[in-house]
C-alpha cells in the first residue's frame, strides 16, 4: 500500500445509472476497505456488471462519484490502470492470436509483468499456450483473462462472474489456486457471483446488490453465524397477507400465510421488538439458521 493511499480502495457515492430511463443503480454507496475479498452477490439484471463497468470508468455515469485507489474514476486511463485488473464476463478480445503471442503482446503494456506466473497458472490450468484464443473453451479464456488481469501485481482486481463458465470440479480447483494468490496479499477483490457455494469456501466479504444499492455486507462467517430466518405464525386460520413491520430487519416477506423475516442474531433490539410483536399477536416465533444460498433467495 502507498503512504498517500487510505484505508479504502473503493469509494462509491450517490452512484447512478440510469438505462433507457430506468435507475439500475441508485444513489448507491459503497465502501471496500483495502485488502478485503469481496463476493457481489445479485440477481440476474441486478447490475452487478454495471456496477463494475462504472467502478472503471468504463461507462458514464448519471450521478455521484466514484474513488479508485485514492482518485476520482471518471475514464479508464493513466497511472492507476497499472494498479487495476480486471476480467469482464466474457472475454472475446484477439481470437485469431495465439495465447503466448497474447501474454506477451499484453505485457508490453505494463511496466511489471509476472511471466513465472503466468507460466504456473498456464501449467495448472492446463492452457496450451499454442493453442489459438478461439480454440479454447469459454472456460479456459476466462482463466486466460483472469492470467492476464493478475500478471501486472494489481492492487485491485475485478472479477465479473469469474467462475461461471467453470463446471464445479474446476470451480473449486481454480479457487482454490487463485485465492491464495490474491488474499493476504494487500490486494482487493471484488468478483460478482451467483453462485453462493462457492463464497462459503472463501474468507470473504459478501456484497449484496438489490434494488440498485448495496443493501447489505458482511463477512461470510458473520453471516453463517449471526444471520438467521425468524417466522412468525398466527393461530390457525389467521395468515398473514402483508409481514408486520419491525425495525431492523434486513428482509421481510409473507410465504403460505406466515410472516419470514431475517434477522441479524447479535442485534438484540430487533429480537426483542419480534419477540413482543410475537407475544402481542399472540403467534409463534421460530429460528432457522441460513445457508448462503437460502440467505440469497431470502433478500435477493
Ligand atoms: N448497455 C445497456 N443498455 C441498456 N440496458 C442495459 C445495458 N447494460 C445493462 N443494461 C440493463 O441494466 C440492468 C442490469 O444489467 P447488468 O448486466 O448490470 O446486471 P447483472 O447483475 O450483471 O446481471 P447478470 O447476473 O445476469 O449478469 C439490466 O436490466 C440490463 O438490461
Amino acid at each position: 500500500m502507498r503512504v498517500e493511499d487510505g484505508p479504502h480502495a473503493v469509494e462509491i457515492r450517490g452512484l447512478r445509472k440510469r438505462f433507457d430511463g430506468q435507475d439500475v443503480l441508485q444513489g448507491l454507496d459503497w465502501s471496500i476497505p483495502r485488502g478485503r475479498t469481496i463476493g457481489l452477490l445479485g440477481r440476474n439484471g441486478a447490475g452487478k456488471t454495471t456496477l463494475l463497468r462504472c467502478m472503471l470508468g468504463l461507462m458514464p455515469i448519471n450521478g455521484g462519484t466514484v474513488e479508485i485507489l485514492g482518485e476520482p474514476m471518471d475514464e479508464p486511463r493513466g497511472e492507476r490502470l497499472h494498479r487495476i485488473g480486471y476480467v469482464p464476463q466474457t472475454f472475446d478480445l484477439f481470437p485469431w492470436m495465439k495465447v503466448a503471442a497474447f501474454l506477451d503482446f499484453t505485457s508490453a503494456f505494463y511496466r511489471s509483468w509476472d511471466a513465472a506466473l503466468c507460466a504456473r497458472l498456464l501449467e495448472e490450468w492446463s492452457i496450451d499456450t499454442r493453442k489459438r484464443i478461439s480454440t479454447l473453451s469459454q472456460g479456459q479464456r476466462q482463466m486466460l483473462a483472469i492470467i492476464r488481469a493478475l500478471a501486472p501485481g494489481p492492487d485491485l482486481i475485478l472479477l465479473d462472474e469469474p467462475v461461471a463458465s467453470l463446471d464445479p470440479k474446476a470451480r473449486r480447483d481454480f479457487l482454490a489456486t487463485l485465492m491464495p494468490l490474491i488474499q493476504g496479499t494487500g490486494r482487493t477483490v471484488v468478483f460478482s457471483t451467483h453462485i453462493t457455494t462457492d463464497l462459503e469456501r472463501i474468507d470473504a466479504d459478501i456484497a449484496l446488490l438489490r434494488d440498485g444499492a448495496i443493501a447489505f455486507t458482511r463477512p461470510v462467517q458473520a453471516v453463517r453465524e449471526q444471520i438467521q430466518k425468524a417466522v412468525l405464525r398466527a393461530d390457525a386460520g389467521t395468515a398473514y397477507v402483508e409481514p408486520p413491520q419491525v425495525p431492523g430487519v434486513l428482509a421481510a416477506r409473507v410465504d403460505s400465510g406466515a410472516a419470514c423475516y431475517v434477522v441479524d442474531a447479535g442485534d438484540p433490539e430487533t429480537l426483542t421488538s419480534l419477540q413482543a410483536l410475537a407475544k402481542r399477536e399472540q403467534a409463534q416465533l421460530s429460528f432457522t439458521t441460513l445457508s448462503l444460498e437460502d440467505l440469497f433467495v431470502e433478500m435477493a
